[in-house]
């Protein structure tokens, strides 16, 4: 929601799509599967503020090679989750907010967030130990972002500017909360 604050245009493209695709009713949970600039827009919220910066501890089955480094059985393995979001090898202009890159042409075309095709993207984690209910996070952000910019408009108050610096929790949050100016569209 703070990259929506900070990023108007970006809301005003993805409450374009909420009133083509809903009209005035309420986002249902099956027009989400039908809005492709909200799908990118949550995947650009993801690779550029993953919630876990690291996904959970996973240790060496057995002696590895990865990339020339020897990963000696047992060995605690830790994934860099955001860095590789933010990587400018991988990713074009990584810390700009932009959901474009998700759609047709884009940098983020075809990217697969289970890892079956290649790792750039691991908010849910890969593998065997993948996220267990990621279609159902994926579903949530979704329709409560979609459902929450069609009932208000979500802007930066002067004064009190959107700011990303981050801390460590549970889960990754920000330093400074988000403190919007929520204006009823209706
Ligand atoms: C934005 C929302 C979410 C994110 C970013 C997220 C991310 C993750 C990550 C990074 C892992 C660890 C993967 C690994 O160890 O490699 C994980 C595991 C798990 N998540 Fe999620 N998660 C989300 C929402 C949810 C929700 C809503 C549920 C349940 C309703 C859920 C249930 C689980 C479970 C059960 C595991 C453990 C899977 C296992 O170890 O086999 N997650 N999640």
């Amino acid at each position: 929601m703070a990259e929506l604050v900070k990023n108007p245009a970006v809301q005003e493209k993805l409450y374009d799509e909420i009133k083509t695709t809903c009209g005035d009713g309420e986002v249902s949970e099956e027009a989400v599967h039908s809005m492709p600039y909200l799908k990118a827009v949550i995947l650009e919220g993801l690779r550029k503020h993953p919630p876990g910066h690291f996904v959970l501890p996973h240790k060496a089955a057995e002696d590895m090679d990865v990339g020339g480094y020897l990963i000696p059985k047992g060995e605690t393995v830790n994934f860099m989750v955001a860095e590789m979001g933010r990587d400018g090898e991988e990713w074009d202009r990584p810390m700009e907010f932009v959901p474009e890159r998700f759609l047709e042409g884009g940098d983020g075309v075809g990217v697969d967030m289970t890892g079956t095709k290649g790792i750039r993207l691991m908010p849910f984690g890969v593998g065997p130990r993948i996220c267990a209910r990621l279609s159902i996070a994926m579903l949530h952000l979704e329709y409560f972002v979609a459902n929450m910019v069609r009932e208000f408009e979500w802007k930066e108050v002067p004064g009190d500017e959107v700011d990303f610096a981050e801390k460590r929790e549970f889960t990754t949050v920000m330093k400074k909360p988000l403190r919007p100016r929520l204006v009823p569209r209706n």
